[in-house]
This record gives C-alpha cells, structure tokens and sequence, in this order.
C-alpha cells in the first residue's frame, strides 16, 4: 500500500489507455486482474486481521478484481465469502469468478461482515445506480456455454446463489446496510457510486474507511464531495506505468536559512493593506511564520507583531526593489482608495499574489496583459466572478483559468485544486474542516507570499503555501482562529 502524496491522478480513459499500452505488450487483462487481485488480497488481509470478510462482486472488472481477491485471501487462510450482484459481463471477470471456489451468494440476501469490500463499480461507472439493479437476475444465471462466459452455477461449489426474492434488489440499499453493518469498509478502487472524474456522486454511497486506488489515483479520490466518500487512501500498484501532468500536494523541500543568509535573502514580502485591517495583518503574520525574512505592511494596521515593519502606503515604499512578492487582496476593499492601490501594486514590477478584493477588481485579460509572476487565490465565489460559472469539473476549471490569465491559479476549497499555465495540476487532499473561518484564506496568501519571495518558482510557491497551509491546520485541531493558523504555520514549517 502506497501513500498518495505526489503521486500521478489519472482520468477513467487515462487510466484505461495506460492499461492499453501494457495489454498491447502482450500482458493480458487477466494478468491485470491477477495482479490487482492479489494486491487487494494482501492488503485486506493484513487490515482484517482474523475477522470475516464479505466481498461484494459487480458485474464489471471491478467485481473480477473482487473475485480474484477472494481467492487469494482464502488461499492465505482467511474467511471469506462472496455476494454478487449479477453475473460478470467481461470475459476477465468471467475468468475471475471462475477461479473462485467457494459459493456465491445473492446481493439481495447476503448477511453482513465485520469486514466488507467493495468490488461492486469502479472506473466503468458512466450513470447513477438505480435504486433497483437491472442487473439482477430474477431468474437462474446462464447455464454453462451462455456467452457471457462461466455461469454462474457452473462455478464449483457455488450451490448457494439464490436468485433476488422480489426480482429486484436495491443495489445502493445494499450497499448502506452491509457497510454499516461493517467495523471495516473497505472500497476497490472507487466507493461504488461514484463518478471517476469530477468529483460529484451518481448516486451517493456510503462513507468507507478505506479506498484502495488502483494502478493511479483518480480525480474522484481528491475532489469534493467525492473525496469524503472514500476515507483514507492508499494505492495499489499493479504493474502499469502511468504519468500525468495531474499530482497529489506533496511535502515541500525548503532548506532552512544557512549561515550567509540574512533577511533579505529569505525573502521580503510587502502586504497591502485596505479597509480591513485585520486581514492585511494576518496575512503579513502568516508570511512572517512561513518563514520570510522580512514583511512590510503597507497601509493601516492595529496589533502585534513588533516584528512587522509598519508604513503608509506610497508608491515610494512600493518601490522598493527588495520586495520579492507583494501581497494584495486581504481586507482591501473595493472603493477608490482599494483601485488606486491595486493599480499601483500592478505597476510596481514584483511578482504578485492576488486574492480577496484584487479578484474582485480585476478581470481575466487584465491579469494575462502583466509581465510579473502572478498567484490567483480565489474561492469558489471570486472563481465564479472572475471567471464566470461553469458545470466543468474543478480540475478542468482551475486549468482554464490558469491558461487564459497565465497565473498560476490556486483553486480554494476543501479540495484546492492548483493550476499552472502550461496544464501542470497539484491536488491538496482532504485538509482540516476547520479551515472553515474567517481569515484562513488571508493567512494562506501570506503563507504563499512567502514562499514566492523566498524565490521559488510561482507553481511550487503556490503548492508550498497551501501544503504548509494544510498542515498548520492539521496541527491546530478543532475550533482555531485564522490567527491560531498564522502561529502553526511555524511549527508546519518545523515539520519539514
Ligand atoms: N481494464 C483493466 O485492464 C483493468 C481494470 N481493473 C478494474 O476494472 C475496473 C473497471 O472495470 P469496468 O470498465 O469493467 O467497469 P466496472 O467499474 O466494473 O463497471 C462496469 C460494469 O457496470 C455496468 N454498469 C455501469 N453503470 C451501471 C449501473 N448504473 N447499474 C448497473 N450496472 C452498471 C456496466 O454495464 P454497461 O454500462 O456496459 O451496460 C458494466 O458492466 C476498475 O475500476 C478496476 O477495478 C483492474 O482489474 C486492473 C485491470
Ligand atoms: N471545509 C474545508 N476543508 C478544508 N479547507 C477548507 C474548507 N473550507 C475552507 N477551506 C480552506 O480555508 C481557506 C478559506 O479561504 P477564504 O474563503 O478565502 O477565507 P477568508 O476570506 O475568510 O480568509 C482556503 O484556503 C480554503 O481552501
Ligand atoms: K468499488
């Protein structure tokens, strides 16, 4: 099992065109099978410990993957039985179901166990479950010789398949009750239900504890509210090379300061401030305690820290041509005053981190005509006010976004989504709820202004903030302060 961080996200097709590729080496899908099988087998095993399992087959790849994993984990000494909801319609799953040995029971009438596994759906789910399985059979499966390969009943001893009592059965029904019923759910590849790409649910499955992704992540794995379906992740490796301009966050390299470093050289971030204060001042806090060297807040501010270098904004300070990323957006207003200041932070030739009010002011074309490194910060609803509504996938969006202003655009959200010009992605997983509060986003373009002026390249400045980010609210447990966030920053940086 391989943790997920900078690991590759591929899409459904993707994913099958990669398997393509090793097909047409001659390796064979039901190699494929065998080996994700195996992998699954092995893993569940070591979770389960002695309990019993129940592995729930559906009628695809993925429910062959669900039959091969049975047999291995029999072979391996555990207690194991399987559920089908139909009979497969793939030679491969036909294959797989044919070289499990035990019965098969119906989905309908199949009792719970402590261990649950879900080979129902995986990447082949293009519509909603409905309530009622068309898939069902009502009556006996196909006899030996049907097309669909084995039947069912051929299977030695699979005596025990009960065809549905009333002809039909509700899969998802199914589905909630055997889960809850489990100490351990554990989904192959993708909780059942799920649409593989863009993160929305075809028809809503319960929340499992444990998804094991196969061969690659997929967007479903990392985008709300998809995400909050599959609990932890892990992946599988099955033998198949895969690449993709799409990655999950990963931890940072920032080296600590060495002994010819000085301010400046860890870098001076300006934060521009407007009508409210308190934002320009948690964003300058979160530069401060993500490592900068120097902030200089420019504009009115109340409290601490005497660290802060306090100055009425001029375009004299602006000018300053140590200012190695300028900050603008948190508390800034949209009056006059906010305009003449976004203008002037425009001109004054340091790359920039826009968020909050800069989004609201500006406009795409405005945003592509600068020649400096530009960092966009918004969420969902300064996306939608910049860029304008849209039933595209946020991945698909934020990448749109991206190539059309040429800034790297960080996406917020439970599922920040960040995005370069040139299609690169990085996905955050799943960070704290609790960043749900005001001023959090404040201290993240802080954090990223930070990092931007500490010199590194605008898309790693970007995936560097919002990782420190995401980890300084991982620290802070529930019930934090934006300000709370700003002092973790410190200790996610510590971390590294
Ligand atoms: N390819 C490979 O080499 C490897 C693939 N692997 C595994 O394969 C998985 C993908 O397999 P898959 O493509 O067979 O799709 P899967 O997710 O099992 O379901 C498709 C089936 O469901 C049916 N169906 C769809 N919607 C439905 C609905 N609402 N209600 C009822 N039925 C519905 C659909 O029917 P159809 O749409 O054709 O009518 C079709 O029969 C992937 O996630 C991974 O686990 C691994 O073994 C490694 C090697
Ligand atoms: N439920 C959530 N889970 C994880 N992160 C969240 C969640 N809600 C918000 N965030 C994060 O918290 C921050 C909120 O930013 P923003 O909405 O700009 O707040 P503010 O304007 O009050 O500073 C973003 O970094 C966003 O990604
Ligand atoms: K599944």
């Amino acid at each position: 099992m391989i943790r997920i961080e900078g690991q590759p996200v591929l899409t459904a097709a993707e994913m099958r065109a990669a398997e393509d590729a090793v097909i047409a080496t001659g390796v064979t899908v039901d190699t494929l099978m065998d080996r994700a099988g195996t992998a699954i087998a092995h893993a569940v095993r070591r979770l389960a410990g002695s309990n019993a399992i129940l592995i729930l087959c559906g009628p695809g790849n993925n429910g062959g993957d669900g039959y091969v994993a049975a047999r291995v984990l029999a072979e391996l000494g555990a207690t194991v039985r399987v559920a089908a909801l139909s009979e497969p319609r793939t030679d491969a799953a036909s294959a797989a179901r044919a070289g499990w040995p035990g019965p098969i029971e119906a989905l309908a009438e199949a009792k719970p166990a402590p261990v649950l596994v879900d080979a129902l759906f995986g990447t082949g789910l293009t519509r909603p479950l409905n309530g009622t399985s068309p898939q069902t059979p009502n009556t006996p499966p196909a006899k030996a010789g049907a097309q669909l390969g084995t039947a069912i009943d051929d299977v030695p001893g699979s005596p025990n398949w009960t065809p549905a009592s009333a002809g039909e059965v509700s899969v998802v029904e199914r589905l909630h009750t055997l889960t809850t019923a489990a100490t351990l759910a554990i989904a192959i590849d993708l909780p059942s239900g799920l649409a593989t790409d863009s993160g929305h649910a075809l028809t809503t499955p319960p929340v499992f504890h444990l998804t094991l992704a196969l061969g690659a992540l997929k967007p479903v794995h990392l985008l709300q509210p998809a995400a909050r379906y599959c609990g932890e992740i892990r992946l599988l490796d099955i033998g198949v090379p895969v690449t993709s301009q799409i990655e999950v966050l990963k931890s940072p390299h920032l080296a600590p300061p060495g002994p010819d470093a000085h301010k400046y050289t860890r870098g001076m971030v300006g934060v521009i401030a407007g009508t409210m204060a308190g934002a320009a001042d948690l964003a300058a806090l979160a530069a401060m305690r993500a490592g900068a060297g120097y902030v200089t807040l420019l504009g009115d501010s109340a409290g601490p820290p005497h660290a802060l270098v306090r100055a009425a904004f001029s375009d004299h300070a602006l000018a300053n041509d140590r200012i190695g990323a300028l900050v603008i957006g948190p508390g800034l207003g949209r009056d006059d005053t906010a305009r003449v200041r976004l203008d002037a932070a425009l001109a004054a030739s340091h790359p920039l981190v826009l968020d909050g009010d800069a989004l609201r002011l500006l406009d795409p074309d405005r945003i592509r005509a600068l020649t400096v490194p530009v960092i966009l910060t918004p969420h969902a609803g300064e996306f939608d006010a910049l860029f304008g509504r849209s039933a595209d996938d946020k991945i698909t969006r934020a990448r749109d976004a991206a190539a059309r202003t040429g800034a790297i655009v960080v996406f917020k959200g439970a599922d920040t989504v960040i995005a370069a010009p040139d299609g690169r992605v990085r996905l955050a997983p799943g960070a704290s709820d609790w960043l749900s509060t005001a001023g959090t986003g404040d201290v993240l373009a802080g954090a990223i202004g930070a990092m931007l002026a500490a010199g590194l390249d605008p898309l790693a400045a970007a995936a560097a903030g919002v990782w420190l980010h995401g980890e300084a609210a991982r620290r802070s447990g529930p019930a934090f302060i934006a300000d709370d966030l700003a002092d973790a920053l410190r200790s996610a940086r510590a971390s590294l």
